[in-house]
């Protein structure tokens, strides 16, 4: 059994871009990039605006040819199987393509299930289901023209197109771009659904804690470099993130009580503010949650009175993804 639904393997991709009538300037999009996705899980493919992710995508999804490097989707090569792969992909790329004005949503799939070979009756049956499966509103996709449909409509039918042949492999550009708060949820909660049910998923986005929720493991790419790669906690861990400890100490014992918390985790910096009677506290921890839990609770079972409150601040993969790009400018 394939392990991998989706390698990667040190691909490159140029593009050479005519400007004017005859010079040709090169962009490197992608300069030697390997990732690998698990069977059923969600990997998210993060970085900055030009970094090389929809070339990335596009290149997986058959859509381009890479320079050098191999790929591979459910164990076909995507150069020289693209169409063995593109039968077990579903892409949503860019929301406001593939889609015909004129038709309504239903009729745009409909008219898309038949070019894949269903029946009429398949095709409008399947069309029915995957309407209902991304929510998409019945007027919406019953009655009106596909030119009528705001941003988040055309998301919600990009990705009933992607899922109309219940593919293994979701290849997603921006899938939630344009959709409110309730929809992006819906369609967060479908890809965990999907995943669940053993599809695999590669999914770009700019919203850390959308993608924080769904993946499993990130690969962050900066100027067509894999800049960090891995499971989201590991990630954090490797690159020094610290948890921050908030305390709320009474004045009297405070001291003691800072001291046995600074000898029993490892403490990269504490701060330390005072007014009217009471401590407030920062400590900086490279210790896991759990560690500083049963460190405090442990002190707490010695001496209970100097601690008014506590909370723990964890990482975000925001600040994961800001150590590691953080700062850099957009490409183009
Ligand atoms: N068809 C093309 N011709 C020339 N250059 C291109 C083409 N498509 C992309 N590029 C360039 O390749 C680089 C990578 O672009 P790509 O669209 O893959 O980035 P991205 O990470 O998806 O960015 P964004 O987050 O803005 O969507 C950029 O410098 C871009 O300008």
């Amino acid at each position: 059994m394939v392990k991998y639904a989706i390698e990667v393997l040190d691909v490159r991709k140029t593009y050479r871009p005519r400007v004017g009538l005859r010079s040709r300037s090169v962009v490197e999009a992608l300069k030697g990039v390997t990732l690998r996705v698990r069977k059923g899980t969600i990997h998210a493919l993060l970085g900055p605006n030009g970094a090389g992710k929809t070339t990335l995508i596009k290149i997986v999804a058959t859509l381009l040819a890479p320079d050098s490097g191999a790929v591979y989707v459910g164990g076909y090569d995507a150069v020289k199987e693209a169409s063995r792969v593109r039968e077990i992909i579903g892409v949503v790329l860019d929301v406001s393509k593939g889609f015909y004005g004129s038709l309504t949503g239903f009729q745009n799939l409909v008219f898309y299930g038949l070019l894949k070979g269903f029946s009429m009756e398949d095709a409008r049956k399947r069309a029915r289901e995957v309407i209902e499966l991304v929510g998409l509103d019945e007027q919406s996709a019953f009655k009106k023209p596909y030119f009528s449909y705001s941003l988040g409509m055309r998301a919600k039918l990009s990705l009933a197109k992607a899922l109309y042949t219940d593919p293994e492999v979701l290849l997603l550009d921006e899938p939630t771009l344009g959709l409110d708060v309730p929809s992006a949820m819906e369609v967060r909660n479908m890809l965990v659904e999907s995943a669940r049910a053993g599809k695999t998923i590669l999914v770009t986005g700019h919203n850390m804690r959308e993608i924080e929720e769904i993946a499993e493991e990130v690969t962050i790419i900066n100027r067509g470099v894999v800049v960090a790669q891995g499971g989201i906690q590991d990630l954090k861990r490797s690159l020094g993130l610290v948890n921050i400890l908030y305390l709320k100490l009474r004045e009297e014992g405070s001291g003691k009580y800072l001291t046995h918390i600074e000898s029993s985790l490892q403490v990269a910096r504490t701060e330390v503010s005072r007014s009217s009677g009471e401590v407030a506290v920062r400590v900086y921890v490279r210790d896991p949650r759990d560690k500083i839990m049963e460190t405090i609770t442990r002190i707490l079972g010695e001496d209970p009175r100097p601690l008014i409150d506590f909370s723990i601040a964890e990482p975000s993969l925001e600040d994961a993804y800001l150590a590691v790009v953080g700062g850099d400018r957009p490409r183009s």
